[in-house]
C-alpha cells in the first residue's frame, strides 16, 4: 500500500492568496478539558487534493456528482520530468491506458514553500488522455496549469474531455507501472474540490 497524500501540518504551503490552512487544538486534556478536540481551516485545494469541474467552470459537476467510481481503479504512473510543458510525446509507445494515469513530474516529498516553478500539462496531452478514455489524471505538482495561467487551457482540456483531476499528490519512490488507485475526498457534495486521501495498492 502506498500513499500519496501530503502530510497536512499546521502551516502548510497553499496557493498565493488563497486561505492559510490552520490546525489547532480548542480543548486540551492537558489544560484540564475532558477530551482533546481539534479545529482546522482551509481551502479546498490544499495539498493532496481533487478538483471538481465546478472549480473551472460554473456549468462543471460538483464534488458530490463526481461519481466513485471514476476514482477507484487501475492507474498507470509514468515518469514525466524535465518538462515545462508535458508534450504529448510523453504518451508514444505506451499503448493502451487505464482510466487513470498519474504524471510524476520531479515535485519533492515535502513542500516547505508553496511550488510556483512546477511542470504544466498542454491540452494535446490532455486530448489523447481523452481519446482514450482516460477518465482522472493525476499529478504531483499543485496545478496542471502554470501558477500565473489566466485562461487555465489544461483545465479546460480536462473539461471537455471528462476527466478529473487530482493534484498535489507525492509520486517519490513510485515505480512506473500499474497499480490500483483509491481517491476519497472529502463529501463537501457542493464545493469546487477537496482535499482527498489518495493510495495505490498493488494490483
Ligand atoms: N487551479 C488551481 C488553483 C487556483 O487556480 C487557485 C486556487 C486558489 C485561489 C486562487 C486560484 N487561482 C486564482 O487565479 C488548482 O486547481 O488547484
Ligand atoms: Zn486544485
Ligand atoms: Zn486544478
Amino acid at each position: 500500500m502506498i500513499d500519496l497524500t501530503r502530510k497536512l501540518v499546521h502551516g502548510f504551503p497553499t496557493w498565493p492568496g488563497d486561505t492559510p490552512f490552520a490546525f489547532q487544538p480548542t480543548m486540551q486534556i492537558q489544560h484540564g478539558d475532558t477530551v482533546n478536540v481539534g479545529m482546522f481551516s482551509t481551502t479546498t485545494h490544499l495539498g493532496t487534493h481533487l478538483d471538481a469541474p465546478y472549480h473551472y467552470s460554473d456549468q462543471g459537476l460538483k464534488l458530490g456528482e463526481i461519481p466513485l467510481t471514476t476514482l477507484i481503479g487501475e492507474c498507470l504512473v509514468i515518469d514525466a520530468r524535465g518538462h515545462r510543458l508535458l508534450p504529448v510525446t510523453l504518451l508514444e509507445g505506451i499503448g493502451q491506458l487505464p482510466e487513470r494515469v498519474a504524471f510524476f513530474t520531479g515535485e519533492p516529498e515535502e513542500w516547505s514553500t508553496f511550488p510556483t516553478d512546477f511542470s504544466a500539462f498542454s491540452p494535446e496531452l490532455i486530448d489523447h488522455l481523452g481519446h482514450h478514455g482516460v477518465k482522472m489524471l493525476i499529478t504531483d505538482a499543485p496545478s496542471v496549469d502554470p501558477l500565473t495561467s489566466k485562461d487555465l487551457p489544461a483545465h479546460q482540456a480536462c473539461l471537455r474531455n471528462n476527466i478529473v483531476i487530482l493534484e498535489g499528490v507525492n509520486l517519490n519512490g513510485v515505480e512506473f507501472k500499474k497499480y490500483e488507485l483509491i481517491c476519497l475526498p472529502l463529501n463537501l457534495v457542493d464545493a469546487d474540490g477537496a482535499p482527498a486521501r489518495a493510495i495505490l495498492r498493488e494490483l
